[in-house]
């Protein structure tokens, strides 16, 4: 059975965890903070019963075991894999890897969920860079079936089949992004149409509601079923070649930080996290979300995956 150790047990840790477990993973959880801990213990069944709707059940074996840590030695001790998980700060991602590096043994690989920080950066900051790579999960992990897999310039071959099979072994779909850029693919695709949706919400072109249904209910609802790349031979390529040269020179290009953004950042409005960001949130209305967002995540993925039929 394999051992990992998740560093990290914010918004994506809890997830990994309990998904990782599921697939017979001996799972060590670690974070700085008892809240995260605490938090992560009280998720672990309400997950627990997201993965059941899933039909993601434990092996014969039976379900991995769970512990939590707040020694990193004792965290890490052991393991064949260790998933770093802080928050998307390099300072505070070196100082992590630092401490994890020098306390595993010679053939633990160390993975990053880093966003889209350059794993080769991140391979300064450990012993055995040839044994560093990038593993990418999406948000909620526990549902989103698709992890990235980013090898940085001095990861060996042997550690990118070995994340790739580990990712496959727990049902899961790795994707090898061939080139270390930042952001690598998700991230990018994301990011681009983020910010255009953002100036679009800026400019006063559409409200921000408004914009949520016609992406959702537009491209949103198709691409889940029509990849872009399937989607431009849909379309015809002679549409894409006639809208693009024109479309493009107008497209949103900058390449800073929206003030409306900054403006929420700096007086505290994070989002669902601090009740309010783009939109208000009381704590029910944070509940109800959570819980109706899953239901609907699940249903999708099961009929894309042929579990049930519409
Ligand atoms: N939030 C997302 O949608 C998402 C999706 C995919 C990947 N990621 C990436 O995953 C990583 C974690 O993101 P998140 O959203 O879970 O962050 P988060 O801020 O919600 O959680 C980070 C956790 O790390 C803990 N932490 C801080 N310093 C630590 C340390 N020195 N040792 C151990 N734990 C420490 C914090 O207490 C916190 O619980 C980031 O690199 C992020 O970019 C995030
Ligand atoms: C806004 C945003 N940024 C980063 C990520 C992942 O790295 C996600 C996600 O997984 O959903 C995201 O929504």
């Amino acid at each position: 059975m394999l051992k990992v150790a998740v560093i990290g047990l914010g918004t994506m840790g809890p997830g990994m965890v309990a998904r990782m477990a599921r697939g017979g993973f001996e799972v060590r959880a670690f974070d700085t903070s008892d809240a995260a801990i605490d938090r992560a213990r009280v998720m672990l069944p309400q997950i627990g019963a997201v993965l059941d709707q899933l039909s993601i059940t434990p092996l014969a074996s039976g379900e991995g075991a769970i512990s939590f840590h707040r020694d990193l030695a004792e965290a890490v001790a052991g393991v064949d894999l260790v998933i770093e998980n802080v928050p998307e700060r390099i300072e505070v991602k070196e100082e992590v890897l630092r401490a994890i590096s020098p306390l595993v043994a010679g053939d633990c690989v160390i993975a990053s969920d880093t966003s889209g920080i350059p794993i080769t950066k991140l391979q300064a900051f450990v012993v055995n860079p040839r044994r560093f790579v990038g593993m990418h999960w999406s948000n909620p992990p526990h549902i989103i079936p698709m992890i990235e897999v980013i090898p940085g310039a001095a990861t060996a071959a042997e550690v990118v089949s070995f994340i790739s099979e580990t990712i496959k072994g727990l049902g899961l779909i790795p994707v090898l992004v061939k080139k270390d850029v930042p952001g690598f693919v998700e991230n990018r695709v994301l990011y681009a149409l983020l910010r255009e949706c953002v100036d679009l919400v800026d400019q006063g072109v559409i409200d921000a509601d408004a914009l949520d249904t016609c992406v959702s209910w537009g491209i949103g609802y198709k691409l889940s079923v029509i990849g872009p790349m399937a989607l431009l031979d849909m379309a015809g390529l002679d549409i894409y070649q006639s809208v693009s040269g024109y479309l493009n020179a107008d497209l949103c290009n900058a390449a800073t930080v929206s003030d409306a953004i900054t403006s929420r950042t700096a007086a505290g409005r994070l989002g669902m996290k601090t009740g309010g960001g783009i939109y208000d949130y009381t704590p029910e209305r944070i509940k109800e979300l959570g819980a109706e967002r899953a239901r609907k995540l699940v249903a999708t993925r099961r009929v894309l995956e042929g579990r049930d039929t519409p």
